[in-house]
């Protein structure tokens, strides 16, 4: 049959709002195999890496998944948990803490882009339960085309196998959100009062190439709009902080300033401490916990630096499971 579907989906069928938190996705375990298979469906997605198909896979293929899939491992399992990876872990854990704020009429399922559990297992799983109306929210508070641009196309392809399409509210993004906002500086404000507060603050984003952005991504300006809205709720002065952008692959000209070079340069211009945040990662992960915490760091203290503080994401905190619970609330159908 073409589409999914069967007579018992009108007796199941109830007003529940299903809700979808979409994170990126991880290797199931981290080993080379299971490296090879994630960066492949990863990488091969064309709004990940914007080539023509025949060199995408030539480049990912060919080249990337056999050159970083060892290196990546190793890498991985330098911040693998015995519970598995932190970012699985940590979206799941605030998956759970935002259906314990909201009431029977939700059901809340967690997902990745990437690997598993899939967006389509977890739609299948919704329309089980007799959900209509669905509320997908991708955990990247910045729109990109790379993160929530390929969310959306994952949901699509999945409601495409469906007879019957519920209604569907896509959270294209939240960094306008008042409570990210303080949520954030509020977790800078707590990192401060307990463990002293540093000269810089360095708000630190993944990047993308620069080209994406020429071709119309917001996400620059939207990075840009929630690090002057932190500083501001921080009442910093422009000298107190600084936005950076981390993890740039290959050779094409990424967002700027960038993060590494930023660290190896800051304390020859007399900066030697420095706090360090990823206010566009909603949950602890290999980018945040071993390129910042660990990598970047060693780069900061070789140059001089002294004193080199991560502060970590918003995982599973009240504050970020009461963000997604008024996202959730704003988006539901009255
Ligand atoms: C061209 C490549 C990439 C683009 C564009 C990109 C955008 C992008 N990614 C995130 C968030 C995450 N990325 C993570 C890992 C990761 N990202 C890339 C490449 C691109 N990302 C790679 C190759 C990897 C794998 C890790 C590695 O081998 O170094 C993760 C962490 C996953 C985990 O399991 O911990 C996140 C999260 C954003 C927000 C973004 C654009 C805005
Ligand atoms: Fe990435
Ligand atoms: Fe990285």
């Amino acid at each position: 049959m073409k589409y999914l579907g069967q007579e018992s989906d009108f007796a199941n069928s109830n007003a529940k709002t299903g809700v979808l938190l979409i994170n990126l996705g991880t290797p199931e375990r981290p080993v080379c195999p299971s490296l090879r298979a994630y960066l492949a469906e990863f990488l091969m997605d064309p709004r990940v890496i914007e080539l023509p198909s025949l060199l995408r896979a030539i480049l990912v293929r060919g080249i990337i998944v056999n050159v970083r899939s060892h290196k990546s491992a190793a890498t991985y399992r330098e911040i693998w948990t015995e519970n598995g990876s932190p970012l699985m872990l940590n979206t799941v854990q605030l998956g759970e803490a935002t259906a314990a704020l909201l009431d029977d009429n939700f059901h809340v399922e967690v997902a990745m882009r990437y690997g598993e559990p899939s967006i389509e297992k977890q739609l299948s799983k919704l329309h089980h339960a007799g959900v209509r109306n669905v509320i997908a929210i991708p955990l990247y508070p910045q729109y990109s085309g790379s993160t929530n641009g390929s969310t959306f196309d994952a949901i699509g392809k999945a409601f495409r196998k469906q007879r019957w399409v519920p209604n569907l509210q896509f959270v294209s993004d939240y960094y306008q959100y008042d409570s990210y906002i303080k949520a954030i500086g509020d977790s800078i404000l707590a990192h401060w009062q307990k463990h002293g507060r540093s000269q810089k603050l360095i708000m630190s984003f993944h990047g993308v190439p620069k080209k994406y952005i020429e071709r119309g991504d917001p996400y620059q300006a939207q990075c840009e709009q929630s690090a002057n809205a932190i500083a501001d709720h921080l009442r910093l002065a422009s000298d107190e902080w600084m936005l950076v952008f981390q993890s740039r692959l290959g050779a094409q000209e990424w967002l700027t300033p960038y993060c590494d070079q930023t660290m190896k340069a800051l304390p020859q211009q007399g900066v030697t401490s420095v706090d360090v945040i990823c206010p566009g990662f909603s949950a602890d992960c290999l980018e945040t916990l071993e390129e910042i915490k660990g990598e970047n760091k060693e780069y900061f203290l070789k140059a001089g630096g002294q004193k080199y503080n991560y502060i970590p994401c918003l995982n599973d905190s009240p504050a970020h499971a009461a963000l997604m619970a008024e996202i959730i609330r704003d988006h539901t159908r009255k």
